[in-house]
């Protein structure tokens, strides 16, 4: 088993995204230094921060403040926007959540879909919340497909390539978490390791900290630093670029005397799109493939078991590895 040892050492390497909003004449040159940035840091650890990435801080920190005002709200209000049953045309139902008594994992969440798309579940209260979430829904949207645009480029694909494969935004979901405070030394976890099963991941974190990254020598925390936005690859790119760039294992642990809260958006291909690694990193390489193909819904499906039928055994949760040849 991996080391579960700590230490708050961890200092993601920083990628400015402002050339790329940039018509300036030397922008070219600091986006290639951008991008060659990501793509290190995704065969690294798949792990990266952005800065300049165009959200605004103090609308950041508005977004988490309002997410607060909600998870505040008492249990019986927010349960009044539970997902119906079967309702549901997306991966999973939009609404509100928490895991099961029996998971390990200690924390409430909202789900929300494509607000273009989909109904999504809203309480009256806190005031301006709906807004707020659908703006930061939009503003994370474009930011995903700039990073996927980035994304391409570092792994040398024909231009656009990402783009048309990665063409609907069906699935994409954001969660707002809050995590419970921990109740002693021994019930810290708040979400259990695990890799993400998307293309890619953002998440934005208030102060209080907890998200940890595995690396060589254990879990490392990643500290919060205001207005900046924590990005990590997830198994899509993993399979495609067959296992070049890392789908980091990461986990939450929870303080004592401290709810935390954050918001995880989520780039996910549409259900019934095929994954295999692609030819750049198998075939055309003289590289047997390291994954078998499958299509991304069948893998969707198997990871939510993960969370309705918790295994006794996180280490028995099902994963990527499902796919490994
Ligand atoms: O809350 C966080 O910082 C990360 C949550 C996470 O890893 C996830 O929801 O997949
Ligand atoms: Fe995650």
């Amino acid at each position: 088993m991996a080391s579960t040892q700590s230490s708050s050492s961890g200092a993601l390497p920083v990628v400015d995204l402002a050339p790329f909003f940039s018509t300036a004449e030397d922008a070219a040159a600091a986006r290639a230094r951008a991008t060659e940035a990501v793509r290190e840091a995704c065969m690294d650890t798949g792990f990266f921060r952005i800065v300049n990435h165009g959200v605004p801080r103090e609308f950041m920190a508005r977004v988490l403040e309002l997410s607060a005002a909600y998870f505040a709200l008492p249990d019986e209000e927010k349960s009044k926007v539970l997902p119906a049953e079967g309702s549901s045309s997306t991966p999973l139902p939009a609404g509100y959540l928490r895991p099961p008594a029996d998971s390990p994992d200690k924390n409430e969440y909202l789900l929300v879909f494509n607000p273009e798309l989909v109904f999504n579940m809203y309480l009256a209260e806190p005031a301006g919340f709906r807004d707020v979430i659908e703006e930061c829904y939009a503003k994370l949207t474009n930011l995903g497909l700039l990073i996927q645009e980035i994304l391409n480029e570092c792994m040398g694909l024909p231009p656009g390539f990402l783009a048309d494969y990665n063409n609907d935004r069906n699935f994409d979901f954001l969660s707002l978490i809050r995590y419970f405070p921990a109740t002693s030394a021994e019930d810290t976890n708040g979400v259990s390791p695990h890799k993400d099963n998307t293309l890619i991941t953002f998440v934005l974190q208030d102060d209080v900290g907890g998200l940890e990254i595995l690396g060589s020598d254990g879990f490392v925390s990643v500290e919060p630093v205001e207005g900046t936005i924590i990005v990590n690859i997830g198994d899509i790119v993993q399979v495609l670029s067959n296992k070049k760039f890392k789908s980091p294992t990461h986990r939450v642990v929870r303080k004592l005397g401290t709810h935390r809260h954050s918001l995880a958006f989520f780039v996910n291909l549409h259900g019934d799109k095929w994954v295999e690694p692609l030819p750049q990193f198998a075939a055309n390489v003289g590289e047997a493939p390291r994954y078998r193909g499958f299509k991304y819904g069948d893998y969707m499906q198997l990871r939510l078991t993960n969370t309705t039928h918790p295994p006794s055994n996180p280490e028995d949760a099902a994963g990527i590895t499902h796919y490994a040849i």
